[in-house]
Order: C-alpha cells, then sequence, then structure tokens
C-alpha cells in the first residue's frame, strides 16, 4: 500500500512525526507538503492527496491541518474521496472498516502525537467490512454521481433550461394534481407555444424588401426553413398544437412508443413521417423525459429515416433522461423547462406531473 501524505503549517510537527512511525514501519509514502511551519493554504495540500488517491497513483492519505477540520473539507470535494475527520483510534478503525475512509484528517492542534500514531495504525492496518456498509458507501457515491450529473447538465451547451417566468408559473399549475384534464391540456399547450419561442431561437433569417404604408425597407424574414414536429405518442400530443400555433406552415409526424410498465423499456408501435423527413429540422415532443429510453428510441428511428438536425423538447426531465439522452445522441438540442430531482422506483420523476398522457386525457 502507498500513502499520500500532506499537510499545513498547522499540521507540520505532527507530520513529521507520522513521516517518522511510517519510515519505521517501512510503509511507502508520498509527502505533497508542506515543508515548513510557514503560513500555507490547506486545500492545496488535500487537492494533492485527494488527486493522488483519485488518480490511483496512491492508496490512501493523511491529512493534517490545525484541526484536521479545514483539510477534510477541501478532501471530500473531490469525487471520489471519502476523508475522515478523527479524534480518536476507535473513530479512525471505524471510518475503515464502516465507511471505507480512503483519507484521514487529524488535527496537529487537537490530538498528541501519540494518540496521533495509534490512528494512523489504525488506519492503514483496518480494512473495509463491506456488506451492509457497502449499500451505505455505495449511496454516497450516488450522491455524488446526482450532483457530479447536474452540474455537467448546467454547463453542457446542448442542454438548454428554459426558465421564463411564464413557464415556470403554469408548469406549477400544471404540476399540482388538483388541476383537471381540461386545465392541463390549455397549459401545456401554452407552455409548448412559449417553449418554441426558445427552440427556435436559432432559425436563419434573410433580408426581403417590402414596402410599408410609407415606404421600402430591407426586413427580416425565416429563410423558409422546413420544420416537422414529431410527438412522441400519446403525451407529446400535448405539446404540438401550441407549436402550430407559432410555426403554423410545419409538418407534423407522429412516433408510438409506450413504455412497458415492468421493463420501463420503450415498446414501438406507430411511425408515420413526412417523406422529406431527412430535409426538415425535427423537433421531437413529449412532456416527460424520464430514464430517456423513449426519447433516445425515437431519435434512433428518426435517424434510420434520414433525419438529420434533431431537438429534443420536454416539459420536465429527470437527471438520469438528460443523461442517457445525451450519451446516446450526443448531437441533439435538449429543451426542457425543468430539471427535477430524480426517478423513483417505478421509473416516474420526482416530483414530476405524474403520468402525463392520463392526466392529458383524462384516462386514470
Ligand atoms: O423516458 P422514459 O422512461 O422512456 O419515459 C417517458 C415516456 O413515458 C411517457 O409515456 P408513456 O409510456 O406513459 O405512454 P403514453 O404517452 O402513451 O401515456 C412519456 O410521455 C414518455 O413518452
Ligand atoms: O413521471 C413520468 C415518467 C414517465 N412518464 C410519465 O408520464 N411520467
Amino acid at each position: 500500500m502507498k500513502l499520500a501524505i500532506g499537510c499545513d503549517h498547522g499540521g507540520y510537527e505532527l507530520k513529521q512525526s507520522i513521516l517518522k512511525h511510517l519510515n519505521s514501519r517501512k510503509v511507502d509514502y508520498k509527502d505533497f507538503g508542506c515543508f515548513s511551519t510557514d503560513s500555507c493554504d490547506y486545500p492545496d495540500f488535500a487537492l494533492a492527496v485527494s488527486e493522488s488517491i483519485i488518480s490511483g497513483e496512491c492508496d490512501r492519505g493523511i491529512l493534517i491541518c490545525g484541526t484536521g477540520i479545514g483539510i477534510s473539507i477541501a478532501a471530500n470535494k473531490v469525487t471520489g474521496i471519502r476523508a475522515a475527520h478523527c479524534t480518536d483510534v476507535y473513530s479512525a478503525r471505524m471510518a475503515r472498516q464502516h465507511n471505507n475512509a480512503n483519507i484521514i484528517a487529524i488535527g496537529g492542534r487537537i490530538t498528541g502525537e501519540a494518540i496521533a500514531l495509534e490512528m494512523v495504525d489504525a488506519f492503514i492496518d483496518t480494512e473495509f467490512e463491506g456488506g451492509r456498509h457497502g449499500k451505505r458507501v455505495e449511496k454516497i457515491a450516488k450522491v455524488e454521481e446526482k450532483y457530479m450529473i447536474r452540474r455537467n447538465m448546467e454547463m453542457d451547451e446542448r442542454v438548454t433550461v428554459i426558465s421564463h417566468p411564464l413557464i415556470q408559473h403554469k408548469l406549477a399549475i400544471i404540476r399540482d394534481k388538483n388541476t383537471g384534464s381540461k386545465e392541463f391540456r390549455e397549459l401545456l399547450s401554452e407552455v409548448a407555444m412559449l417553449m418554441c419561442y426558445e427552440v427556435t431561437r436559432n432559425f436563419q433569417l434573410e433580408d426581403v424588401e417590402i414596402e410599408t404604408p410609407i415606404c421600402k425597407m430591407n426586413a427580416k424574414m425565416l429563410t423558409g426553413k422546413k420544420v416537422a414536429i414529431v410527438p412522441i405518442l400519446r403525451a407529446g400530443l400535448g405539446m404540438v398544437d401550441g407549436m402550430l400555433k407559432l410555426v403554423p406552415a410545419a409538418k407534423v409526424g407522429h412516433i408510438g412508443l409506450y413504455r412497458d410498465p415492468e421493463t420501463l423499456k420503450p415498446v414501438e408501435y406507430y411511425c408515420k413521417l413526412p417523406t422529406d423527413i431527412e430535409e426538415r429540422e425535427v423537433i421531437i415532443t413529449d412532456p416527460m423525459l424520464a430514464t430517456g429510453g423513449s426519447a433516445a428510441d425515437a431519435i434512433t428511428l428518426l435517424k434510420k429515416k434520414g433525419a438529420r438536425n434533431i431537438k429534443l423538447m420536454c416539459l420536465i426531465a429527470a437527471p438520469e433522461g438528460v443523461k442517457a439522452v445525451r450519451e446516446a445522441h450526443p448531437d441533439v438540442d435538449i429543451f426542457v423547462a425543468n430539471i427535477d430531482e430524480k426517478l423513483n422506483d417505478h421509473g416516474y420523476i420526482v416530483p414530476g406531473l405524474g403520468d402525463a398522457g392520463d392526466r392529458i386525457f383524462g384516462t386514470k
């Protein structure tokens, strides 16, 4: 096992004692500094030690600052690091046995040398127990993954969350379980129209000469881009009318998919597209992007039929669905009104709005 060790000025003295101890035990280590008691910043050393563990250069780490608190907080910001701030031998052992901690953080101004060396021994010599503790550590990893996905999405230029106040207001009413089908349909259609404004933002304009009652002028008009709106049946239908209000010349294709309630995998049952789909800018509509299976399959189908320029417009997405579509179809822009928290065990978006198809058509 190779250890990484780092400290700030507050942990320097204790680190020297620990290094001597590691040498006497013939433990392999790499010292990432600091190398004197001159004032320095603990996050720098937390990062160096943490990255050496994540990269596989070292297996576990020891971090020391004045209290052990700041340096452990900094290390825990690195994905995959489980830094345990310990002040006694029992905690050091448990941090390994129960938490699979890969870093121990010690306070140079808190813990005496004798106890600190015993803590280091417990940290090095104790193995992770796994079992029920494995399940819990996996849950920690899931939390990291969730926030990482969200951060990646926020930075992803191909994922647009349309947060206009009108859309957010209407979305709140749509979500409400007391909103009936009629109002649900009307609001979904209105939101689709507002979202369409953003989805069509890149449409090309050209100069055309027109004559106002006063004089001639060069005005801007759409280049006559051909558009196809393709709802995923059933629920996607609820967004078509709103879009046609803004793009009345668009052709409408239909893709019929339903999610198998057991496997959550999409099952195709219908496909009818404009014959010149390959020349059209395609906007797929579906209120819900849950696991992403339906949207990803619809995009695959459209690509097989020759479509090249595809956008996906959904009302609500789960992070898992956005990730799945981005991975399967990195060329497709995704527009949503909100990215919700997560999927539940039945593949429904939480908090979501329930079953979109049933709420639109009143089938439940
Ligand atoms: O991202 P996914 O996990 O694939 O789930 C999303 C799909 O589920 C819903 O349709 P559903 O299968 O309920 O059919 P419906 O529209 O006919 O009600 C929704 O309208 C999407 O098409
Ligand atoms: O939350 C969800 C997930 C899939 N389909 C829906 O209609 N709602």
